[in-house]
């Protein structure tokens, strides 16, 4: 185990990403399981105590300083995140360094420097390697491996999985070609999935390779023809690991960054701020691609046009911060009435644009009803006790074959909703069959 010691950076790692667990109780817990670890590995008291100590002085330093820094940074989630990382497990890995320094004297006869140098080198890696796991780790949902067709790997493209093969090539490598160089062997793969997995995936496959060359090495398996009884090479070797996975693990930071940013940018260049549904381009992309996915199956789908009803009135009698809520609330209301299949979007001012893709025409009629039912009896709060009602009006195109052309379809929807206005508002108008 001494090749790899995860408990110091498994328990920094929890409790920089859930500090509500950092209590005394969850300490003295950590502590006892420490100093048990190492008397049942044979360990004598004061060996247990001291290394103990040691370990949770480093794990105090990172968590203190973890804490000092954004949620962003903490889960590595911004471009400067390694940066602050690669501060923070430096000094919390030269705090267990200044303590083995103290400590390798006394209990292992050996000289204060070869004890710091052993204990940060060591733990520098281990914190590399681990921590990175434990705090880009997603939230746990449910698996959902098995999907309908009962395939596990349904889904994965052949060349998502080129950069894990690269990556196992250079082990393979690495093993076979076992040289002074083989080290750097691994590191195109690993590279390569930084800029193809995501962050998480990536720091696994870190931990994993880093493992298994620290694990090799110490059984004797890979000697990268060095002699690691030497003074210093093991400890030499491990600043060598660390700084090899501190690349690909910078890269794919910056690639979550920047990932990030895209999802955003594009978000913001789809959606209306107001609403938060599609705005008029990106319900004329999304909802042109949804029919003509659905063409070639010749299902049904319906169009909507959708007007709040003296909209005007709105907002000359509570002013345009009442209008606003008005539109935000109608947008929640009418989405809440929708399938996650179907598309909403402002198609401008206070009227929206609905697809209804594989929907036949009675079921299309009876959705339109429903949101102008559910529009109607909505109540906007106003300032005070008061609340504001409003109505819409729907005018509804129905296909039984998937339509050739949205303009078109969204064309007769408009035509039945002007309709539904002349006959004096609060309907549902339907276009006549083409
Ligand atoms: N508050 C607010 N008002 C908006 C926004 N976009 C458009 N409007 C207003 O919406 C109103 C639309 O009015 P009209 O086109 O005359 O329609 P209407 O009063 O709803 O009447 P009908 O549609 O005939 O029932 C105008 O007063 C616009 O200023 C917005 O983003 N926020």
């Amino acid at each position: 185990m001494a090749a790899f010691w995860p408990a110091n950076a498994v328990l920094l790692g929890v409790l920089v990403r859930w500090p509500t667990l950092a209590r005394p109780f969850a300490w003295c817990a950590a502590a006892i399981a420490l100093v048990s670890a190492d008397l049942l590995t044979g360990g004598t008291w004061a060996k247990a105590t001291h290394l103990s100590a040691a370990n949770l002085v480093g794990v105090a330093v990172g968590y203190l300083l973890f804490m000092r820094l954004s949620p962003e940074h903490r889960t590595l989630r911004s471009t400067q995140s390694m940066v602050y990382f690669l501060l923070i497990v430096t000094l919390a890995s030269l705090a267990v360094g200044l303590a083995g320094m103290f400590i390798n004297p006394r209990l292992f006869g050996g000289t204060p420097v070869s004890g710091l140098w052993f204990w940060f080198t060591s733990e520098l890696v281990d914190y590399l390697v681990i921590l990175p796991v434990v705090l880009t780790m997603p939230a746990w949902q449910r698996p959902r491996l098995i999907n309908r067709r009962g395939s596990v790997l349904q889904g994965l493209a052949a060349r998502q999985l080129l950069p894990v093969c690269t990556l196992l090539l250079g082990a393979l490598l690495t093993k076979v070609f076992n040289g002074p160089g083989a080290i750097a062997y691994l590191v195109p793969g690993l590279l390569w999935c930084a800029l193809s997995y995501s962050l998480f995936a990536t720091a696994v496959l870190i931990l994993i390779s880093s493992a298994w060359v620290l694990m090799a090495v110490s059984a004797g398996q890979l000697h990268f023809g060095a002699d690691f009884s030497a003074p210093y090479a093991l400890q030499s070797f491990r600043i060598a690991i660390a700084l090899i996975v501190m690349g690909p693990l910078t890269v794919a930071t910056v690639m979550d960054a920047r990932n990030q940013l895209l999802r955003q940018w594009l978000h913001a260049a789809t959606h209306d701020p107001l609403t938060d549904c599609l705005n008029r381009s990106g319900f004329a992309d999304q909802a042109a691609s949804s029919l003509s996915a659905l063409r070639g199956t010749d299902r049904p789908a319906a169009v909507l046009m959708l007007d709040i009803d003296h909209f005007k009135m709105v907002n000359d009698r509570h002013g345009h911060a009442i209008g606003d809520q008005v539109l935000a609330a109608t947008a929640a209301q009418i989405a809440r009435s929708l399938r996650s299949t179907d598309l909403l979007g402002r198609w401008g001012g206070e009227e929206f644009a609905i697809l209804l893709p594989n929907c036949s025409p009675e079921e299309a009629l009876q959705v339109a009803q429903r949101i102008c039912g559910q529009c109607a009896q909505q109540r906007v709060p106003l300032p005070g006790t008061d609340t504001l009602g409003i109505t819409v009006s729907i005018g509804l195109a129905s296909f039984p074959t998937t339509p050739e052309s949205l303009e078109a379809a969204l064309a007769q929807a408009d035509e039945a909703l002007y309709r539904a206005k002349g006959q004096g508002r609060n309907r549902v108008a339907v276009a006549p069959p083409p």
